[in-house]
């Protein structure tokens, strides 16, 4: 499998419907603390505008969701892995995204057999409090060397002018938020996205893109 080399996230349907038509292929919806009904109608809503604009939806943490609402991806950190029914989400055929954020982290991962492994955070990031100092780009070459082809997406503090530096080390997609999402114009930085992610885009990718 490929993944897209940008990774869009956000955090209600309302941005994916504003963001995804620009032509973004692959995002995830990470939503914290919403009732459970306001989750179903927003992975409803999302999947939606994704299937008529041939983007894949990876939903985080709510894994029962993404089976109940018929989505074909879903993203988990390793407290969310812990506690959820691996089988229950190869069963309903679904696509599994895992984080890790060191050695110890990677190996449980990968006795998941993921269908990617996200290290962060790569920079700074403003969005969350993290209990891991910054990786740096020169990490996730130590990961693109652990892991053989399962693709790998770098996270944490990525804009648009510090994308070569994590192709260059061997990451296959970028997962951003705040670049995008805090940008005085997100829809003109994701156009920016866009383009500078187009370089790195396989063939399969770059036909889908068109
Ligand atoms: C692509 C990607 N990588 C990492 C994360 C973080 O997942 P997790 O550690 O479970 O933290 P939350 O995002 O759930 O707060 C992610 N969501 N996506
Ligand atoms: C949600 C998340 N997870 C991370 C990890 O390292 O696991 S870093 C991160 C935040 C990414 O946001 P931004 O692009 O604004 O830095
Ligand atoms: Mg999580």
């Amino acid at each position: 499998m490929r993944l897209d080399p940008f990774y869009l996230i956000v955090d209600s349907a309302d941005w994916i419907d504003r963001l995804v038509p620009l032509g973004v292929k692959l995002v995830q919806l990470r939503i914290k603390d919403r009732p459970h009904a306001e989750l179903r109608a927003e992975i409803r809503r999302a999947r939606a505008t994704c299937r008529r604009h041939a983007c894949q939806l990876i939903v985080n943490d709510y894994w029962q969701l993404a089976i109940d609402e018929g989505c074909d991806f879903v993203h988990l950190g390793q407290e969310d892995l812990a506690v959820a029914d691996v089988a229950a989400i190869r069963t309903a055929r679904l696509k599994l995204g895992l984080s890790t954020h060191d050695e110890a982290e990677l190996a449980t991962a990968l006795a998941a057999k993921p269908d990617y492994v996200a290290l962060g955070p790569i920079w700074p990031t403003i969005l969350k409090a993290m209990n891991w100092a910054p990786q740096t780009p020169a990490r996730l070459a130590a990961w693109r060397k652990a892991i053989g082809d399962v693709p790998l997406v770098a996270i944490g503090g990525v804009t648009v002018e510090r994308l070569q530096q994590v192709f260059a080390k061997g990451a296959d997609s970028a997962a951003v938020v705040t670049d995008i999402t805090r940008n005085a114009d997100p829809e003109a930085r994701t156009r920016q996205w866009l383009a500078a992610t187009r370089t790195y885009l396989g063939d399969e990718a770059a036909a889908d893109r068109s």
